[in-house]
């Protein structure tokens, strides 16, 4: 996509292009439609971080409801959404040992217990043994961090597939 076809989106065809760039959750789609338009893919994804930073503590924990655990049940099922399905393969989650899956359920059901919402991680921007430590390492922290720690995360996931979506006009044959 070229950013000049999205900035004459209406807002169905937008949601429809972006509305999975912060999984399942359009609403964020929706609402970052009225920022246009936008000057090019880094501004349209500092728009969706700015609409996330924006959310209450509560809107943020909601946004990490709707993530899939890291290679956890839907994973094993095949049921994750074609990003989240890449996004995890590139983190080498789907070729994890039985001992690292188990540690790796068991950090995500007490981290899930703790804050009430899963552990969310860019996994394309960390390989699984540092998401074994940052999953360990965060499970330390108080639930009003980890609300916004996991947000961050979000915002990082969100640019990333922003950029898959949205190429420069350099790169199309437009
Ligand atoms: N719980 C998660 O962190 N999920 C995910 N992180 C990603 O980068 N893709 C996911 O599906």
């Amino acid at each position: 996509l070229s950013i000049h076809v999205v900035n004459k989106m209406g807002y169905e065809e937008f949601i429809k292009s972006f509305g999975n760039v912060v999984e399942h959750c359009s609403l964020c789609a929706a609402a970052v439609w009225r920022e246009r338009p936008f000057r090019d893919a880094e501004n349209l994804a500092s728009c969706f971080g700015d609409f996330i930073d924006r959310l209450p503590i509560s809107g943020k924990e909601g946004i990490l409801r709707l993530h899939p655990d890291l290679a956890g049940r839907l994973a094993q099922a095949g049921q994750l959404t074609s990003e989240s399905t890449r996004e995890q393969a590139s983190a080498g989650l789907n070729t994890m040992t039985e001992e690292e899956r188990q540690r790796m359920t068991n950090l995500n059901k007490r981290y899930t217990q703790k804050f009430g919402f899963p552990f969310v991680i860019c996994a394309r921007e960390n390989k699984k043994d540092a998401i074994l430590r940052g999953l360990g390492e965060r499970l330390e922290n108080a639930p009003q961090t980890e609300a916004i720690t996991g947000a961050n995360e979000v915002k990082k996931i969100c640019r990333l597939r922003l950029l898959d979506l949205v190429k420069p006009d350099s790169q199309l044959n437009s």
